[in-house]
């Protein structure tokens, strides 16, 4: 993992229309005073203007989605992927999520900015909610696993990036045994590790996608890991 000091200091925007968003927060506040990160709470397309990189909260997808549609921010937020890195989380990774499985026609509108297919609530309902320890690629003190938090979280279905967009790298997976009795067999001895539906954080370019909420944790490495892997690289490359 690079360690960079920015010269700059950089802006990261929490999306906060609805959902988990002050968690977030509270959690970059903790790695800011080393990296030099400013956070802004963006409601408006006046906040996302002033924001170096995105973080798109857990909550609810179809809520999210419909109040950025009313703050006129759809067209914004669909621009700023193409341009700089954005964080989903959950409800978060959904909306990044180029298609998801069962959209009714004219239902869920998404983001998009990552080359998956995800399932909504893909472990099973709220009762089906769970943790799990995992083990991250990258994070700071690798060795030492991550708890995931899993509530009503989306299944990766397929992976498909076209020949020009940038390679998809997952940084972490779950482990098949611990897979819910609802997402079903990975495949005859139900333990395929390339499954997708085992991947459970990746990255595309300067994009990252967790399914669980590390914002709702005490560890804030993947709040640094975005800002040191995702953020800084993109905003020294400008
Ligand atoms: N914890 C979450 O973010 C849940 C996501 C929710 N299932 C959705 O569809 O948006």
């Amino acid at each position: 993992m690079q360690e960079s000091s920015p010269r700059q200091d950089v802006t990261i925007g929490i999306l906060a229309l609805q959902g988990a968003f002050a968690e977030h927060q509270v959690m970059f506040q903790k790695v800011s005073s080393k990296k030099k990160a400013v956070i802004v709470l963006v409601r408006t397309e006046e906040d996302l203007g002033k924001c170096d990189a995105l973080v798109i909260p857990g909550g609810e997808s179809t809520t999210i989605a419909l109040l950025a549609r009313l703050a006129g921010l759809l067209g914004p937020l669909r621009d700023f992927l193409k341009k700089k890195p954005v964080w989903g989380t959950c409800a978060g990774a959904i909306l990044l999520s180029q298609a998801i499985e069962g959209a009714k026609k004219g239902g869920q509108e998404l983001l998009g900015g990552i080359s998956v297919t995800t399932a909504r609530n893909g472990w099973g309902s709220q009762v089906e909610s769970f943790e799990a320890s995992l083990e991250v690629e990258g994070l700071r003190e690798a060795n030492r696993p991550f708890h995931g938090i899993f509530i009503r979280a989306p299944v990766v279905l397929q992976l498909h990036p076209s020949a020009t967009d940038p390679p998809i790298e997952v940084i972490s997976r779950i482990s098949s045994s611990l897979l819910p009795a609802s997402v079903g067999p990975l495949d005859e001895d139900d333990t395929d590790p390339r499954d997708p539906r085992t991947i459970v954080a990746l990255r595309q370019g300067s994009h990252l996608l967790t399914t669980f909420h590390p914002e709702l944790t005490k560890d804030n490495r993947f709040h640094e890991y975005f800002i040191t892997e995702c953020v800084l690289p993109s905003v020294c490359n400008k």
